[in-house]
């Protein structure tokens, strides 16, 4: 079975306006949600792609109670922890030609919910996988997913996160199975800003000296660039078609890219995660599975 923790899910409410101007009223001229956050993403798009996940993480509020509805009635088993007070965040994605994106702070998760997600995770068993994807609210310590590694060492789990900064750094010593940050985050996470691909697998290299066995980093336009576990280094270009949304790319991509581990190798995999990012950013919600049926034939 595949786990996908959010520790902070939102409704991600997407917003159409011709012309946005900032310090003015504006209006859009369509709008839309969906239910969201890096975790119910992949598991969205798991789901498209047949593969079964549990979605776990906090839900708090009315908010928390549609997410979980939602994700209920695309047919995802989910085993959130309930949080007494808060709401889950709304996350603002405003479209207006570009993206301008204003992603909520979330509810506060006190140190019994959390208690209660590990006993959650006592359920997994050998051979599951685990993805740990998206922020943590600023309340929380930023050893969390750290802490949620430690949890399950011993036991032949699949760890999977993607994530930024200390979030991502800190767990490197856990020797994660899989990491996926974009090229932006990489450099942040060394302070420098990288453009090529030398530099970008460099990068990649010195994550996976830290620690990390695979390193994927996804590159937008650029395509993608995988670091696997025996130091091969694969790269993948981008599928065509008309580009209507970037929210949500990276983590089709990571759902694609396990789904395409389940029957095939590095290189299959690249590819159906490939076809997802791209089916997602070519689609005005996350990636269906036609959509990425037809790109992968391309690829
Ligand atoms: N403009 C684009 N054209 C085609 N494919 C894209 C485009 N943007 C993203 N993708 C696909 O989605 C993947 C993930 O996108 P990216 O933006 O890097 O992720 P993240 O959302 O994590 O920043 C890319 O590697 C690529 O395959
Ligand atoms: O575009 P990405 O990186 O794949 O992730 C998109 C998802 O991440 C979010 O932007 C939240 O990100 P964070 O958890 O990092 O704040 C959601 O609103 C959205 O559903």
């Amino acid at each position: 079975m595949i786990y996908t923790v959010t520790f902070n899910p939102a409704i991600d409410y997407v917003v159409h306006t011709d012309a946005m101007q900032v310090g003015m009223v504006n209006r859009s001229h369509t709008e839309e949600i969906y239910y969201g956050g890096k975790g119910i993403n992949v598991s969205m798009v798991l789901k498209e792609l047949g593969l079964e996940s549990r979605a776990l993480g906090f839900v708090a509020g009315f908010t928390g109670a549609a997410i979980e509805k939602g994700v209920q009635a695309k047919g995802i088993a989910t085993d959130f922890v309930h949080l007494q007070e808060g709401f889950s965040r709304i996350n603002v994605k405003i479209k207006s030609g570009e993206e301008t994106e204003l992603n909520g702070q979330g509810p506060v998760i006190g140190a019994e919910a959390v208690a209660e997600l590990f006993r959650k995770l006592d359920k997994l068993r050998d051979g599951d996988t685990i993805v740990l994807a998206g922020s943590i609210p600023s309340t929380m310590p930023s050893d969390t997913y750290e802490k949620i590694l430690a949890h399950l060492k011993g036991k032949q789990i699949r760890t999977v996160v993607d994530a930024t900064k200390d979030l991502l750094k800190n767990v490197l010593q856990y020797q994660p199975f899989l990491i996926k940050p974009n090229h932006y985050e990489l450099g942040e996470l060394f302070e420098v800003t990288l453009h090529s691909h030398s530099e970008i697998e460099a990068y990649a290299r010195k994550l996976q000296e830290m620690g990390a066995r695979n390193v994927l980093v996804s590159m937008a336009e650029q395509g993608a660039l995988l670091l696997d576990e025996a130091g091969i280094c694969h790269i993948c270009g981008v599928c065509q078609g008309t580009v209507k949304n970037s929210v949500g790319a990276g983590d089709s991509m990571l759902a694609g890219f396990l789904a395409g581990l389940e029957t095939g190798d590095y290189t299959d995999a690249l590819k159906l995660g490939t076809a997802a990012g791209g089916a997602t950013t070519f689609s005005e919600s996350l990636a269906e599975r036609a959509e990425i049926d037809r790109l992968l034939l391309r690829l």
